[in-house]
């Protein structure tokens, strides 16, 4: 498929709160990532790095469609960050304030608040086992792991631990550690949260497929959803991640994640990196 891109692929570098992108638009041709791109791609010494590749998707009945993939080369269901910084791109390029889109959670809005954030809404949290998913029937709330976690699915699994200083945990370690677990057949994402008041948390994640990042935005999602469920905050909370604050609403039709966006620059991969790759 090289033979496609003569003059190389065009791509954006984007991050949301520190959490980057690589962004792809596919709109008017088919696919073109494959996990061998994604993984070369994403090598931040021999590609460009990033800690998901979105691609946008001509979509029926939305604005566009979006896909996700890790920087390991494995498919993600969901991405957040990356769902409000290509939402800010598609509104600009729309000249609207509001867009709907298809990613394999289902349908999602994004609209441009009044302050500027770009705020998305993610869906319901997902709180059966077998939805996150996890391997076997277990209380979600109270997943029997050491430090008590709280499994909740966003279109993705997560692992939410609350401690006493979230700075303080070795997240490489612990992090490695549960995405592995055997009670998560997909592996997980694992968020290590601790409460600095009724509506603030702090918050550092490992990723899955991707180890630190600076943000998650799901994460984000999956972490007020569980502290507000065991009863540690209301049902909006700021969260303090590594790259920026993340705001999140938890609202009847769903949980809506706004932040900060930004569009860093636009570059091409050239045909002699791609070859072999498509
Ligand atoms: N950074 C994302 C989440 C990315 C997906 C994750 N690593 C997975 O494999 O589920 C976000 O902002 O939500």
């Amino acid at each position: 498929m090289t033979q496609m891109f003569p003059q190389g692929l065009p791509f954006m570098k984007m991050h949301g709160a520190g959490n980057d992108f690589v962004v792809i638009d596919s709109r008017g041709r088919g696919a073109v990532t494959t996990a061998a791109l994604a993984r070369a791609v994403g090598d931040r010494n021999r590609g460009v790095g990033f800690d998901q590749l979105a691609e946008i998707h001509d979509a029926e009945g939305a604005d566009f469609a979006l896909d996700f993939w890790n920087s390991d080369g494995s498919r993600a269901g969901a991405c957040g960050n990356a769902t409000r910084c290509v939402s800010d791109y598609m509104m600009r390029q729309l000249g609207r304030d509001a867009v709907t889109l298809i990613t394999a959670r289902g349908g999602l809005q994004a609209v441009r608040r009044a302050d500027g954030l770009v705020s998305v809404n993610m869906g319901p949290p997902q709180r059966d086992w077998a939805d996150v998913p996890l391997a076997r029937a277990v209380d979600t709330d109270h997943l029997p792991l050491p430090g008590d976690p709280v499994a909740v699915g966003m279109g993705n699994p997560h692992c939410v631990f609350f401690v006493p200083d979230a700075d303080a945990v070795d997240v490489t370690g612990e992090g490695r550690r549960f995405e592995l677990d055997p009670l998560f057949p997909q592996k997980t994402n694992v968020e290590f949260a601790s409460v600095i008041g009724p509506d603030r948390l702090r918050m550092r994640v490992w990723e899955r497929g991707a180890g630190i990042t600076l943000a998650c935005g799901s994460g984000a999602c999956a972490t007020a959803v569980a502290a507000h469920l065991r009863g540690l905050t209301g049902r909006k909370v700021a969260l303090e991640l590594d790259g920026g604050v993340l705001e999140i609403d938890w609202r009847d039709d769903g949980v809506w994640m706004a932040g900060p966006v930004a569009h860093v620059f636009d570059a091409v991969l050239s045909p002699a990196f791609l070859a072999g790759l498509l």
